[in-house]
């Protein structure tokens, strides 16, 4: 847990780059400090291991006032990243990554086995990239060390200055999401800073979004882009945050509409003569638990033999519970003009375009009247 309580930080010539600044960060959550450059994220999370010290007000760390704490023990306590990973050039990775259980006073061998431990969960096998140089890593490598390190004495605490700005666009996504798969099995405090609001949606349970010192609106992303708080919110979070939300908006089974199904073992003529009758030109093939075999064209099914024999791979199909984006994404790389939507293996049903919109309307709406997404009615959706 971290805790600001009336934190104001004003430099010697005046500048007052944080303002009366109160909010928490529960334990296990990820919050995200967003705005534009100058508007104080830096000096907020530099002062929780006190690389600076406030003016005034207080900073709690796991219920203790931190100055209080010895800045070095404190620091030991509290994992950093940043963005110029800061790796030592003429350690090896496994050493680098070993760096603070040594300052620790860990044993060598604890030290380096739980360093290698940590590069592999950050996708980095420790046998072939722990005996390395950092010179021989590539960016998005080094940033993943960076992260090993921050982590390996197991820290409660993560703070995260721009961790993923170093890199190309396609490295910074994977990234992320290997950092959120990581951070859904260690469940740290982290705070993370960054300029870029896609990133700050993607990452945070909630985000706190900067104006000039202060924090404008601290909530979670679906509410952060389906209700800015302020005009200066809105402006920050931009005029596409519709798409924004595409990223943040699950698709839930009430999404999906139930097209022409045909079954597997079914005799191609008979399947032919039912969806005729239906008008359908093309149908869904789900074998007998009703999982997805793929799909066939009905004009195909005048061949003869079973559906199963005409069937073709269904490509286009994303997992229930993930992003309207993913969709959306997979619509455009198949071309397709739906996607099934699948709960492990089993079919349950299609998202179309119109379907997508209507769901992200109704997210819009939902956190735009502070209920739960799953509340609003579906006919309350609205088409403005
Ligand atoms: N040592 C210092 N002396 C005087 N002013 C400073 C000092 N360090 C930072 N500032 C000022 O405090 C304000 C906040 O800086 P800070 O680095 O916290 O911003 P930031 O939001 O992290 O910006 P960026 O995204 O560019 O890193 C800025 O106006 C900056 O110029």
């Amino acid at each position: 847990m971290i805790r600001f309580e009336q934190v104001t930080k004003r430099y010697p010539d005046g500048t007052t780059a944080v303002d009366d600044l109160s909010f928490e960060v529960s334990e296990g959550e990820l919050v995200t400090l967003v705005g534009p450059s100058g508007c104080g994220k830096t000096t907020t999370m530099m002062m929780v291991n006190r690389l600076i010290e406030p003016t005034s007000g207080r900073i709690f760390v796991n219920d203790e006032d931190i100055a209080r704490v010895d800045p070095v023990r404190l620091r030991r306590r509290i994992g950093y990243v940043i963005q110029q990973v800061g790796l030592f050039p003429h350690r090896t990775v496994l050493d680098n990554t070993a760096t603070v259980p040594s300052l620790l006073g860990w044993k060598r061998a604890r030290a380096r086995a739980r360093a290698a431990e940590l590069l592999d969960l950050v996708g980095l096998d420790p046998k072939t990239y722990g005996p390395r140089y950092p010179e021989q890593l590539s960016g998005g490598q080094r940033q993943r060390v960076g992260v090993a390190r921050a982590l390996a004495a197991d820290p409660p605490v993560l703070l995260m200055d721009e961790p993923f700005g170093a890199v190309d666009p396609v490295v910074r996504e994977q990234l992320q999401d290997e950092f959120l798969r990581m951070q859904a099995a260690v469940r740290k405090t982290v705070l993370l800073v960054t300029h870029d609001i896609e990133e700050a949606v993607r990452l945070g349970d909630r985000i706190a979004v900067y104006g000039q010192g202060r924090i404008e609106q601290f909530d979670t992303p679906g509410a952060v882009l389906g209700a800015p708080a302020t005009p200066y919110v809105a402006g920050f979070v931009g005029a596409d945050r519709g798409l924004k939300r595409l990223s943040v908006t699950e698709i839930e089974p009430d999404d999906l509409e139930q097209p022409p199904v045909a079954r597997v073992h079914e005799p191609a003529g008979r399947a032919a003569e039912r969806l005729g009758a239906e008008r359908a030109r093309w149908a869904v093939v789900l074998d007998a638990q009703g999982d997805l075999h793929g799909w066939v064209g009905i004009d195909e099914l005048a061949a003869g033999g079973t559906v199963g024999d005409l069937a073709h791979r269904m490509t286009a199909w994303v997992p229930v519970g993930a992003p309207l984006k993913q969709a959306f994404g997979v619509m455009l790389q198949y071309d397709a003009g739906w996607v099934a939507v699948l709960d492990g293996a089993r079919f349950l049903g299609v998202l179309t375009p119109a379907k997508l919109h209507e769901a992200l309307r109704r997210s819009v709406d939902a956190d735009a009247r502070g209920v739960a997404r799953g509340q609003v009615p579906f006919d309350s959706v609205s088409d403005a």
